[in-house]
């Protein structure tokens, strides 16, 4: 079990300072509960002693201030707990999510395809999320409450040293051996609990996304039953966790309802000879250990959910990138590029086709290339070699001259633009859609390449740049999208620009326009278009066919 929660342990460390303000809180939020109950009980029953004959002889005054003072310091005391310790939670989850996005970017698609879509949503939401019971409901109350056990020993051994340890052991027992039993009562319900909500997840998001198909082929009704069947069950898991919770409560009611009958026979009249505001503090002091015991059980029976998510996050952290970059950030010549393929073989990891085979070919600087071929052939793949999404079974791919897996991933990015069969707009204004093409890039460079892509139009609102573009450029036509992405590898203005069917199911006149606007600004750039019109070959330098996992040049 340590071993699986370790790497989230080991990051306390970097909020250690934090951490120690937290426990002091709820050691301190404790401490002034325990002392508010017991000298509460204390002050009630001197006062009912006293009597009218203490009216002008017994001090009110002092354990009233007492009183009160223990209670403003408990609430203030729980007040910086709650924020101390929240705070603390929410930084080690953002630093979660951080690490665990940052680990996930260099994966190839390969790796990634291993989970879906919804399972990696899962991940970052809800098994981060658990892993806040973590500290907040294990660590903080265990320790919390260790350190109140040795301090209610000193303090009630100050007056009787039998009650000190009948209720030290009472703790003990209960602190350590009341988690494992609820930890194994509750184990295989929260794994099940932590398994029915990521399949809930994943299911709620392919039937958003699904609507479509699921609409076609009349499925609508059976998914969303499926959806509510999962939900109920995970429901009834949930029921019988709060009913080992309640358990777990009467258990805690239990133990101290013993434990005070154990103090009061130890305080009793005829074996003690305290005074009777005494024997109330002694007894108030056993009753208010409930505090200290009550979150106990429940956090270990959230344990299961708790190692069941960090499992699945152990997962996902143990991936190492199968595409390793070089070190090579800077080259004397970052503002050309010429490609050569030396002996190319690929197949895709574990599929028996051959996609492509000993591919040997040469693009020179500044050359404008088609690559054409029948569906299927292996032309997107090619693409996706120069841009290391993946890696050649064997072969060389140059650069300038060196070999593709020297560059740094920077420098390799630097190099080019890629503009995509299909154009994610992100749900975002005009600019940031842009921006992605070039961070640095200022309003008037973005104005400059939304008339080049003739897309000026869309400046014509009052937003402007900040135009609203809605989901995946819902308010945008196909052809408009196809401008954007020519717009962001315009921004990035890499010397290499690698176009996978820019006007595919586009008109005639808006794709002659867009060929026109990549042909106007690439002059001078190295310049592959995938494309399935023999009739663009005339625009290009040279076209290359693809064919039977073979490349071959065909002359314009
Ligand atoms: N991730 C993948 N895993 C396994 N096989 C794949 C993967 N991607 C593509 N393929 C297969 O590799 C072959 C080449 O695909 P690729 O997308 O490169 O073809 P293409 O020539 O670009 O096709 P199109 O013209 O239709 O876009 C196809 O048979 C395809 O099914």
């Amino acid at each position: 079990m340590l071993k699986i929660l370790f790497p989230y342990i080991k990051l306390y460390q970097y909020y250690f300072l934090r951490i120690l303000l937290g426990m002091l809180m709820v050691i301190t939020a404790l401490a002034a509960s325990i002392f508010l109950l017991s000298l509460s009980g204390w002050f009630l029953s001197a006062t009912a002693f006293v009597g009218f004959a203490g009216l002008y002889t017994f001090n009110y005054m002092l354990p009233a201030a007492g009183v009160r003072g223990a209670a403003i310091l408990r609430t203030v005391a729980r007040y910086f707990d709650r924020l101390v310790n929240h705070d603390t939670t929410f930084r080690i989850l953002a630093f979660l999510r951080t690490r665990a996005f940052k680990h996930l970017l260099p994966l190839n698609a390969v790796q990634i395809q291993r989970f879906e879509k919804a399972e990696l949503l899962n991940t970052f939401i809800a098994d981060i999320d658990n892993l806040d019971h973590l500290y907040l409901r294990l660590f903080a109350p265990i320790i919390g409450s260790l350190c109140i056990t040795f301090f209610i020993y000193f303090a009630v051994s100050y007056f009787d040293h039998n009650i000190a340890l009948v209720i030290t052991l009472f703790l003990l027992v209960t602190i350590l051996t009341l988690p494992i039993i609820f930890y194994y009562a509750g184990r295989t319900l929260g794994e099940q609990i932590a398994e029915q909500k990521s399949l809930y997840r994943q299911k709620l998001v392919s039937y958003m996304q699904g609507q479509a198909e699921l609409t076609l082929f009349n499925a609508k009704h059976s998914f969303r039953q499926s959806l509510t069947d999962i939900e109920s069950h995970w429901l009834k898991l949930q029921t019988k966790q709060s009913t080992l919770l309640s358990l777990s409560n009467a258990i805690i009611v239990m133990i101290v309802g013993v434990m005070t009958q154990i103090i009061i026979w130890l305080v009793a009249d005829g074996i003690s000879n305290y005074d009777q505001p005494i024997i109330a503090l002694l007894i108030f002091i056993g009753l208010s250990s409930t505090e200290i015991l009550s979150p106990i059980p429940s956090a270990f029976l959230f344990l299961g959910q708790v190692l069941s998510s960090a499992k699945r996050m152990n997962n996902l952290l143990s991936l190492s990138p199968v595409i390793n970059f070089g070190e090579l950030s800077n080259t004397d010549n970052d503002q050309q590029c010429e490609i050569t393929f030396k002996s190319i073989n690929f197949s895709y990891p574990n599929q028996p086709l051959i996609i492509l085979k000993d591919i040997n070919f040469q693009i020179k600087n500044g050359e404008h290339v088609a690559l054409i071929g029948q569906t299927g052939c292996g032309k997107s793949t090619l693409l996706n070699l120069i841009t290391r999404t993946w890696q050649p079974t064997n072969g060389t791919i140059m650069l300038n001259q060196i070999d593709i897996s020297q560059f740094s991933e920077p420098a390799l990015r630097n190099m080019m633009s890629v503009v995509p069969q299909v154009i994610h707009i992100f749900n975002d204004t005009l600019r940031n859609n842009l921006l992605i093409g070039n961070q640095y890039a200022n309003d008037a460079q973005l104005i400059s390449v939304l008339k080049k892509v003739e897309l000026d139009k869309l400046l014509s609102t009052e937003q402007g740049l900040n135009l609203w573009l809605g989901e995946s450029g819902r308010t945008l036509s196909g052809g408009e999208r196809r401008r954007i992405g020519i717009a962001r590898a315009l921004l990035h203005n890499a010397p290499l620009i690698l176009l996978d069917e820019p006007t595919e199911s586009l008109d005639n006149q808006t794709e002659q326009q867009i060929l026109s606007i990549i042909k106007e600004n690439y002059a001078d750039k190295t310049l592959i278009m995938i494309t399935h019109r023999l009739i663009h070959q005339a625009l290009f330098d040279c076209t290359y066919l693809l064919e039977n996992n073979t490349i071959k040049k065909i002359n314009n």
